[in-house]
């Protein structure tokens, strides 16, 4: 690379002191490489393709100005750990990595690897693997590769040690050329948003025509992996009809979430749009307590990916089973009656309440899985839930009272927890319970008793609405039990 004639008049003194820091800088990068190493990552690895590239500077005992500018690749992203648009291919070369430990690798700058890739890309003749996710499509590799060493257009910041040199504003080739590719994608109209009607149809209707042919770009079409590239998975939590849910690390932030994506690739327009009202749903009810917490979803590999705050379990894990005393059933019911006052009073049903949806997080339960979740004024399509905790209307496709029957399945949720064995799917039992015919609960007060029973009546007018749950006076208990709330 070229030195402008400024550069090359430096003072020897000057000169010595950017050898220095720039020295200073190797070190602390050879050191977070080394320790990057000791994490047990393979040698195809990032990080040791960075520790290599390190090495063979830090050889280099006398070390030119000529060799300071060639490390321009080191760049200000390394030091502050943003992440990099490639993880490696075999993830399960980080299943050793302790999440603990202070010394998390980061992974390094995108401008760094591809011109790394880019470089092996020519010398060894290698190839991407272009239905590998985590991996760039081999022409997107050779023009990024074109793009970072067109020296005549590149206008690089020299980062030296902890000093910036600013000879031009950093803009790097491959941030413009992938800026250029993708377009944002169009934006989709949130019909649980109470305003949206009020927004600038624009943004919704003619974006829609004129980005017709950008699907793609946000069903992943670019090849880029986000999932891979923001999260480090750490193993599998759940799994429902629909989804396969992970606890994973999100590598920027350092924190765990739980990421939920669609078991099946969702091929039409039709089905990714039934897929988002999920998300929706999350994203226009806002944050509540008792409702799992919602970061962010994106399509890829034309699965709906969802970020989400994680939980310990849901209440159908065997571990839950153990705590279920009148009054953790009482705590149970009163905190999940307070999500449903929250998503009823902004007008959404959710439809699937069951044991399976609902998760507990430091002794706090919340409502999950709004896979179902509809408008209860019925401009959406209406999809039932689990048969076992439907109501008979429903049955009968009387969707006059949606809130109802989210407390109906309430009922029956906690119903099936005192118990302690899951409701049947058809049967006398099934039936007794659809007509509100509850057996006595033996040890049970008739106070608590006589709640499930009006919660599960076949006529959802007299079903109290979750507001007068929330308010019923069986929960001023609930203070007199904190106590035994608490788990052994
Ligand atoms: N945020 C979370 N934290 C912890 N575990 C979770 C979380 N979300 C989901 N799970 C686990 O994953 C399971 C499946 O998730 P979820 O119910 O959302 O999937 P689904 O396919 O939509 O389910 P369904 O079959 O009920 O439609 C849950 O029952 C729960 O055990
Ligand atoms: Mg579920």
């Amino acid at each position: 690379m070229k030195r402008s004639r400024k550069t090359q008049k430096k003072s020897k003194r000057e000169e010595s002191q950017m050898k220095g820091t720039l020295a200073r800088h190797f070190q602390v990068q050879l050191g977070y490489s080394s320790s990057i190493q000791h994490q047990s990552f393979s040698s195809t690895s990032s990080s040791s393709r960075l520790q290599n590239h390190l090495e063979s500077v830090s050889q280099d005992a006398t070390l030119s100005a000529a060799d300071v500018d060639d490390k321009d690749l080191i760049l200000t992203q390394d030091f502050f750990c943003t992440p990099d648009y490639i993880t490696p291919v075999n993830q399960n070369s980080m299943s050793g990595f302790d999440c603990n430990r202070e010394n998390i690798p980061c992974p390094k700058s995108p401008e760094k690897l591809n011109t790394v890739k880019s470089k092996k890309l020519r010398q060894d003749g290698f190839l991407v693997n272009p239905l590998d996710p985590t991996s760039y499509d081999y022409q997107d590799t050779v023009d990024l590769a074109k793009d970072s060493f067109s020296t005549d257009e590149v206008q690089l910041t020299k980062t030296i040690g902890y000093t910036t040199q600013k000879t031009h504003n950093y803009v790097p080739q491959s941030a413009v050329a992938l800026r250029c590719r993708v377009m944002p994608p169009p934006c989709i109209k949130n019909p649980y948003q109470k305003d949206a009607s009020e927004m600038d149809i624009d943004r919704f209707g003619n974006q829609w025509a004129k980005c017709a042919g950008l699907f793609p770009v946000i069903t992943g079409g670019d090849g880029l992996s986000r999932y891979y590239t923001d999260f480090h998975e750490i193993e599998q939590i759940g799994a429902g009809n629909f989804s396969h849910v992970f606890k994973v690390l999100k590598r920027i932030d350092g924190c765990f979430y739980a990421v939920k994506h669609s078991k099946r690739q969702l091929h039409h327009d039709a089905e990714r749009r039934k897929a988002l009202l999920e998300v929706q749903a999350l994203a226009a009810l806002g944050s509540h307590e008792n409702i799992v917490g919602y970061y962010s979803s994106w399509f890829e590999n034309e699965q709906l990916y969802i970020q989400m705050e994680l939980c310990d379990h849901s209440l159908s894990d065997k571990k839950a089973s153990q705590f279920f005393a009148e009054g953790e059933v009482l705590k149970a019911l009163h905190q999940i009656a307070q999500a449903l006052q929250f998503i009823h009073e902004k007008g959404i049903a959710h439809l699937d309440v069951k044991p399976d949806n609902i998760y507990v997080k430091n002794g706090v339960y919340k409502l999950g899985d709004f896979g179902r979740a509809t408008l209860l004024n019925k401009s959406l399509p209406i999809e039932e839930g689990d048969a076992r905790y439907m109501p008979q209307e429903i049955l009968n496709e009387d969707y006059d009272h949606l809130d109802k029957v989210d407390i109906f399945s309430l009922g029956a949720t906690m119903y099936e927890l005192i118990k302690g064995s899951p409701l049947s799917e058809s049967g006398p039992q099934f039936l007794n319970l659809r007509d509100g015919k509850l057996p006595l609960l033996p040890g049970h007060s008739l106070q608590f008793q006589n709640l499930l029973k009006v919660m599960v009546d076949p006529d959802p007018v007299q079903r109290p609405s979750a507001k007068e749950l929330v308010e019923n006076p069986i929960f001023d208990k609930i203070q007199k039990h904190r106590k035994t709330y608490m788990k052994p």
